[in-house]
Formats: C-alpha cells, sequence, structure tokens
C-alpha cells in the first residue's frame, strides 16, 4: 500500500466526507446558487494567496535543490495558472483582482490556511506536504468524480471541472502524489505514523468545512 493509500484509509471517513460533500454534487448538477459559488471562490482567492506562500516555506523547509524546484513549481502554479480561473470566473461577475484581494477571509479561509502554515513551520517538509496533500490530491479526484457525473450541457461549473477533471490537473496531482511517497521514504519513521495520520486528518476536516462555509451560503438564499 502506498503512503497515500494508508493515509486515506486511516482517515476513510473525513476524506469520503471531503470527496462527497453535497457542495460539489451542487456543482455537478447545477443547482448551486451562483452566489454560493461566489462565496466559495472569493475565499477559495484568498486561500490560494496563502497557500503560495505554504509552498514558499517549503522552499526554505528543504534540503535539496531538486525540492526546492519542486516547492517553487508548485508556488508558481498557484500564482501564475490557479488563480488566472479565479480572476477569470470573478471578472466575469464584476470583481476586479484588487477586490478579490481586498475581501474579508472567512474564519474557514483562516483557520485551514493557519493550519498548513503552522504545521509546516513547527515541522519538516514531509509534515508540511502531508497537510497541502488533501488539498492537491483531493481536488484531483473531485474533479474526476464530478465530470463523471456533471449535467450535460450547459453547466454553470463546467469551467471549474473541467479545470480540475482535465489531464494538467491530474498530472501535477499525480506528481503531488510520487513526491509525497518520495518524501515518505526519505523522512518517516514508524513513530512518526501517528502524527503524519493526523496531520492529514485534520487538513482533510479544514477542506470539508470550506465546502461546509460554501454550502451553507447556499442554504441562506
Ligand atoms: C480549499 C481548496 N482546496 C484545494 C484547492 C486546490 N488547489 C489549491 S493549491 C493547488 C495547487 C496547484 O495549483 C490546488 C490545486 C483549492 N483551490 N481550494
Amino acid at each position: 500500500m502506498s503512503f497515500f493509500q494508508h493515509l486515506k484509509a486511516s482517515a476513510a471517513s473525513e476524506w469520503r466526507d471531503y470527496i462527497h460533500h453535497p457542495f460539489t454534487d451542487a456543482m455537478a448538477d447545477g443547482s448551486l446558487p451562483q452566489a454560493a459559488f461566489r462565496h466559495y471562490l472569493v475565499q477559495d482567492y484568498l486561500f490560494l494567496i496563502e497557500f503560495a506562500r505554504a509552498y514558499a516555506l517549503a522552499v526554505y523547509k528543504s534540503h535539496d535543490l531538486a525540492d526546492m524546484r519542486d516547492a517553487a513549481a508548485g508556488m508558481s502554479a498557484i500564482l501564475d495558472v490557479e488563480m488566472k480561473l479565479h480572476v477569470t470566473l470573478c471578472a466575469s461577475w464584476g470583481l476586479t483582482p484588487a477586490e478579490l484581494e481586498q475581501s474579508q477571509a472567512a474564519p474557514e479561509t483562516l483557520a485551514y490556511t493557519r493550519y498548513v502554515l503552522d504545521t509546516g513551520m513547527r515541522g519538516d517538509l514531509l509534515a508540511l506536504h502531508v497537510a497541502l496533500a488533501p488539498c492537491i490530491i483531493g481536488y484531483a479526484e473531485v474533479g474526476k468524480r464530478l465530470a463523471a457525473i456533471a449535467s450535460e450541457p450547459a453547466n454553470p461549473y463546467s469551467v471549474w471541472i473541467d479545470e480540475y477533471a482535465g489531464s494538467a490537473y491530474q498530472d501535477l496531482a499525480s506528481k503531488a502524489s510520487a513526491r509525497l511517497e518520495n518524501l515518505h521514504a526519505r523522512y518517516a519513521t514508524p513513530a512518526r505514523d501517528m502524527e503524519l495520520v493526523r496531520i492529514f486528518r485534520d487538513a482533510t476536516r479544514l477542506e470539508t468545512s470550506f465546502w461546509e462555509m460554501g454550502w451553507r451560503a447556499s442554504q441562506v438564499q
């Protein structure tokens, strides 16, 4: 069993709640109110800014050039690729990047981003990448799942679904998974297993609470 399979098996119910959240089902059938998706996406933009910083921290925590380059590429993927999706979608609703950046972070956004940055600051590169794994690898699973069940045609969330179900993102997630195995082989010891499983489970729960934040916004329409 790979290390990632082990993490998922050790947090099976938390992982299922994250990958199968009602917010994502409502995206797939197109029933999610646009205001709820907007709320989620604005918070996600703030989340990505902090995640770019987490990758910068991964550069600092690296012991060799290969890991540094890897982390720098992760940071660039966020700043140069992933945030463009948010900017494009938000522009279609009349929101500028400056307005996005000045939005107020929700408690769920603060909790998740602080958790990942704190885990990285007190821990090593492996602990930091375990905290990042639910985000990177989880969205590839969500994207694939939604693409398989999404209503056709003209689903308002198809841009988002296609981004994460697409081969470029699936590829990026496979690389992140391989990196995790590699770091595990170099830095894990049996005594660290509980620590690493706990980080993975906590980060997965924080992903679910991120969906919950968007889902709540859809219930008050
Ligand atoms: C709450 C939340 N979780 C995960 C992602 C996905 N994601 C975050 S950083 C990153 C790295 C690659 O650019 C990816 C794919 C998201 N956007 N929002």
